[in-house]
């Protein structure tokens, strides 16, 4: 069986080609597409193994004319891009399979056999180009399997269940499944199953007529008729109550929906993604989640590791969220590669957001555009107890925390109010949010101040409300 090989990695090809040969292959290589087009030419090969990047031209983009001279051969895709986009491009060119760099060479050796031996080895083509990929971002291995298993859901309806700590990027990942995949063209509706009262919540998911209870003054739609043609996002469905998880079981189930206090069967066309930060085994055995409807949601699971388990992302995140935290007026940083390291040296318990939280208080409070260890430093030792480590407003009075503040800190003259001001806003603000479930009317009465000024200084302090809606 022959392979030909496209590589312009002199030492990448040779890896390959060797773990190719192991399985039984006779290897041809060439480092460009022309030379790829021209042997094309002349013969069939049982598989065709190419990189993107390539001297002259894009792997993928070219993809075509490889394809118009032997329609069946499969095609492995390589690619050191390891972007969500380029592994949607990749997949949509109908490929084998896609493998990200570094990859496991005995896997992608076993894949080229299995692609070679089955001539029905082909993905379907999307019909239409996908638009660009959303900002999901992440080189470590961890999410460059997700962005796989991303691939494997776009052109079909199966049921996702994103599983993953908070913060971890679940609500992202089921946007990019929306966005990039069939329905994209139909609603996105997201509904946290565990914010709705135990009392709303059949009539929130699933409608409800006028006059079904006390109080129903009107018809109400619900979300999954809301969601029709698109995607129904059921976020913490590890919280939802036992009786709503059985109505939308039965929903699952039949594939139709009723209104409460409605006779009418609506048949239901949307696509079920669900979420939830809880470990749902230990919940069915609590007899806290019915199993069945686990069953009926796990039909294609996405695990979301948490943050320290993949620091090699930390780096990545952490420029991408300066660059939208400059998108968005506050001021342009750079990182240096000392602080990018002590970042990627940090638990971030609270996972991406927790990042992202922090990235923009950096860009916003640091001294200099370029960001070091110096500036890092002191806001980290102000991360909120719980998530990183103790900082200072554990040690004692407010005025021993900000003496201690004012010699680590050391903020330059003439601007010491402004920063003080931030220093101390900030975790009071998350604090009072926090007991207040995110309500903002409610922070400013116990805060004591005009509901406006709080607003105003939460959104210049970057600081997000809806984060504590959803932890609360
Ligand atoms: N890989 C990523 N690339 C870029 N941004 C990310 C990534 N992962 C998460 N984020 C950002 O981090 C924040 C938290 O992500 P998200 O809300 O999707 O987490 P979640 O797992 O759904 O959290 P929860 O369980 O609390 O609902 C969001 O602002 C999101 O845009």
């Amino acid at each position: 069986m022959s392979v030909l090989l496209v590589e312009d990695d002199m030492s990448i090809a040779i890896v390959i080609t060797a773990a190719l040969e192991d399985e039984g292959f006779s290897v041809t290589h060439c480092d460009t597409i022309a030379e790829r087009d021209r042997l094309l030419g002349e013969r069939g090969y049982e598989a065709l193994v190419t990189d993107v990047m390539l001297p002259d031209g894009d792997g993928i983009e070219t993809i075509d004319r490889a394809r118009a001279l032997h329609p069946d051969m499969p095609i492995v895709i390589l690619s050191a891009q390891n972007t969500l986009d380029t592994a949607v491009r990749a997949t949509d060119t109908g490929a084998f399979e896609y493998f990200p760099k570094p990859f496991d060479i005995d896997e992608l050796a076993r894949t080229v056999r299995q692609a070679a031996g089955n001539a029905q080895g082909k993905v379907s083509r999307g019909d239409e180009p996908l638009g660009d990929g959303l900002p999901l971002v992440g080189r470590s291995p961890a999410m460059q399997t997700v962005f796989r298993m991303i691939t494997r859901v776009l052109r079909n309806d199966l049921t996702v269940l994103i599983l993953g700590e908070s913060g971890t990027g679940k609500e992202l990942v089921a946007e990019a499944i929306h966005q990039l995949g069939n329905r994209r063209n139909g609603p996105f509706i997201a509904v946290n199953t565990a914010a709705i009262p135990a009392e709303l919540i059949e009539s929130e998911l699933f409608g409800h007529e006028k006059g079904a209870f006390t109080g129903a003054v009107a018809r109400h739609v619900g979300k999954f008729e809301q969601a029709a043609g698109g995607t129904l996002f059921l976020d913490e469905i590890g919280d939802m109550p036992m009786q709503a998880q059985t109505r939308l079981l039965r929903a699952l189930q039949s594939g139709t929906v009723r209104r409460v206090g409605g006779r009418e069967e609506i048949r239901l066309d949307t696509r079920i993604i669900a979420a939830t930060n809880k470990d749902l085994e230990p919940e069915i055995a609590a007899g806290r989640f019915r199993e069945d409807l686990y069953y009926r949601l796990n039909v294609v699971p996405i695990h979301m590791p948490p943050l320290r388990d993949r620091s090699d992302d930390i780096e990545v995140l952490a420029r991408h969220f300066l660059q939208h935290a400059a998108n968005e007026g506050l001021p342009r940083r750079q990182l240096t590669p000392e602080a990018a390291e002590l970042l990627s040296r940090q638990p971030w318990r609270g996972n991406v957001r927790e990042l992202k939280n922090f990235i923009y208080r950096l860009a916003l409070l640091a001294r200099e555009d370029t960001i070091d260890v110096d500036s890092v430093v002191p806001l980290l030792a102000q991360e909120p107890v719980g998530t990183q480590q103790a900082g200072v407003q554990e040690g004692g009075d407010i005025a021993s925390a900000i003496s201690h503040w004012l010699s680590v800190e050391r903020p330059a003259s003439g601007t010491i109010y402004e920063r003080a001001m931030a220093a101390v806003e900030r975790p009071l603000f998350a604090e009072v949010l926090r007991d207040t479930g995110g309500n903002q009317l409610r922070a400013a009465q116990a805060l004591g101040i005009n509901r406006n000024t709080l607003r105003k200084r939460l959104s210049e302090l970057a600081l997000d409300p809806e984060e504590f809606a959803r932890r609360s």
